[in-house]
Formats: structure tokens, C-alpha cells, sequence
């Protein structure tokens, strides 16, 4: 993508916005709501077109494509006829598209859902669904997914399924994997990079390991410990930034790993010692603080220009 521009009337959606996805890996696409997320997913296949920029596939836009299905597979959103049984709209996807109808049966039994192709979509649950999408994006073999959102209404066992699923078609497959999110933490065990996006600009485009090494030390961690205050003593002396609160001892800027060498060291005996805020959470907060479409002043805060920053 390449400077990527689009207006609804007054609203910007998105600005100049341009990266570049890779094969092999799995690139998770974040912002918070409102960020331009499913508008940019939407010019990239071709689906609104942009006031400016271009969005290419291998250097083709999507409506230039000889055979879009082969090349991209898209989950944008999830609509089923709920009569129609999830083999028989797969089926009808590849009748539509040129591609043998046993297709259907196999890309079935490639997202979990074999023993569910008989029974109408529209009984299936949410988490049925998403898996009934990835199956039609999947049809026509295609080197590259673009996935808006697709772990919304996954539970816990549904998402661990995507997580290796996503990973297996990037890296053992080599095919190019963009999928969005508005939560890092949904994708944080997914993803090999990262393309942030706030208020429809990029704010930070690499790799997750990048973002991990900046966000070392960004979270608190908690100690507990019977010897707490000669801890946060050895701290202090240290320059360690940290808050004592009763038995309760809060240090901001150290990894647990440093903190559990310094009380080794020490001689200090440690009954709990845990990060409480995901760095990386704290990191991306900072990156997308207020650029959201909802962005509200925090509680507390009475500046009336902070809804609007
Ligand atoms: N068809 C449209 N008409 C008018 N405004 C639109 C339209 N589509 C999107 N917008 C606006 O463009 C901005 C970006 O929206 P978009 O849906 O791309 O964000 P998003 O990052 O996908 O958000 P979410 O995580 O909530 O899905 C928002 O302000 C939205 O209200």
C-alpha cells in the first residue's frame, strides 16, 4: 500500500497511509476502533476506491487481477444465507468462481468444521461462522489472506485453533497473512509484525520482537515478600522507581527478571514476584492513546479539548 487516502464527506478515514506486507509471516493490522482498519482492508481488495494511493498485489491492484480468488482470500464480513447449509455456500462460492465443489468439503475439514457442513449456517455459532469465512477465503488456494477481525466471537479454544492455524498457513505454507484486530492482546501470540494505525495514520510499522524489546520494562511489577520494606530499601538505593504500600511493593521500569536477580543477590526471600501490565499493552496504548473514534478524556480529567486530542 501506498499513500493510501480516503474521505467519507467530512470524515477522514485514512491518511496517506502506506506498508508492506510479507509473505511467510503473519502481519496483525491494529488500531482501536474507528482507526481506518476495515476501510483500508476494503480498498486493498478493491471494494471502495481511494481519493489517493494505490494498493497492489505484487504490483496489481485487485481489480487487475486475472484470478482474484487464487490470489487473495478475504474474511471482511460474515454474512450467510441461514437457510443454505455451510457446504452448500461453499459450494455455491465455487460454482460462482469456477473451482470444483469438492472444494467445499475440503476446506471444510481445513478450518474444523467437517462434521458441520450438513447443517444450516444459520444455526452455527458465531465462532462457527468465522470459521465458515476463513473456509470461503480459503477456496480458491490463494497465497494471500486478509482477515478483518476473524477472532470476534471465538472463545478461548477457538482462538488458540486460529493462532496455530494463521501460523501454519504463513509459516509452513509461506502465504502472506494480514489480519486485523483492535486488541494487541488477541494478537500478540499470532503475529511475527505488527502495522499500527491511529486515526487513520500508521503510527509504527515491525516486528513484534522490536515492539517486545521497547516495551521491556514499560509494565509493574509486584513483590511480595516477607523481608518487603529491606527490598524496597535496596531499591531505592539502586534508583529503582517504586511505591510501598503496606506488604504491598509496586516497581515500575524493571523486568521481573531483573527485580528477582537483585533479591537473589540479596539474600531477600520472594513469595510472589509478577508482572502486573503486559509491557506491550502499555506500549501500544501509548502508541494509539486518544486516536481512537470514541477517544474520551480518562476519568479524573477535566480538560475539555482531551476528547477531541
Ligand atoms: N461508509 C462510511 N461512511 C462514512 N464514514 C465511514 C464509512 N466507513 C467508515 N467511516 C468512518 O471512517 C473512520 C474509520 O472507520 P473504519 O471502520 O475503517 O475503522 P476501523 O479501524 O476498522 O474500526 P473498528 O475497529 O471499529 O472496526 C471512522 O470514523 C468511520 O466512522
Amino acid at each position: 500500500m501506498r499513500g493510501l487516502t480516503k474521505s467519507f464527506g467530512a470524515v477522514r478515514a485514512v491518511t496517506d497511509l502506506g506498508f508492506t506486507v510479507e509473505p511467510g509471516s503473519v502481519t496483525g493490522f491494529l488500531g482501536p476502533n474507528g482507526a481506518g482498519k476495515t476501510t483500508t482492508l476494503r480498498m486493498v481488495l478493491g471494494l471502495i476506491t481511494p481519493d489517493s494511493g494505490t494498493a497492489t498485489f505484487d504490483g496489481v491492484p485487485y481489480a487487475a487481477l486475472p484470478d482474484p480468488i487464487r490470489t487473495v482470500g478475504a474474511v471482511l464480513e460474515t454474512a450467510f444465507h441461514p437457510a443454505r447449509s455451510g457446504r452448500n455456500h461453499l459450494r455455491v462460492y465455487c460454482r460462482a468462481a469456477g473451482l470444483p465443489v469438492e472444494r467445499a468439503d475440503e476446506v471444510l475439514l481445513q478450518v474444523g468444521l467437517a462434521d458441520a457442513g450438513g447443517r444450516r449456517a444459520g444455526s452455527y455459532s458465531l465462532g462457527m461462522r468465522q470459521r465458515l469465512a476463513l473456509a470461503t477465503a480459503l477456496l480458491g488456494d490463494p497465497g494471500v489472506l486478509v482477515l478483518d477481525e476473524p477472532a470476534n466471537g471465538l472463545d478461548p479454544e477457538g482462538i488458540q485453533w486460529l493462532r496455530g492455524f494463521l501460523r501454519h498457513l504463513a509459516h509452513d505454507q509461506g502465504r502472506t497473512v494480514l489480519v486485523s484486530s483492535h486488541l494487541l492482546s488477541e494478537v500478540e501470540q499470532t503475529v511475527d509484525r505488527v502495522v499500527i494505525v491511529g486515526a487513520g495514520r500508521l503510527v509504527r510499522e515491525g516486528s513484534m520482537a522490536d515492539l517486545r524489546a521497547g516495551a521491556d520494562g514499560a509494565g509493574t511489577v509486584l513483590v511480595r515478600s516477607p523481608e518487603v520494606a529491606r527490598l524496597a530499601e535496596l531499591l531505592r538505593a539502586d534508583g529503582v522507581p517504586l511505591t510501598l504500600d503496606g506488604a504491598a511493593l509496586t516497581v515500575t521500569g524493571r523486568t521481573t527478571d531483573e527485580i528477582g536477580a537483585r533479591a537473589f543477590a540479596a539474600g531477600v526471600e520472594l513469595h510472589e514476584l509478577r508482572s502486573h501490565t503486559s509491557g506491550l499493552e502499555e506500549i501500544y496504548f501509548q502508541l494509539t492513546a486518544g486516536q481512537g473514534q470514541f477517544a474520551a478524556p480518562s476519568p479524573g480529567t477535566t480538560d475539555p479539548e482531551g476528547a477531541s486530542r
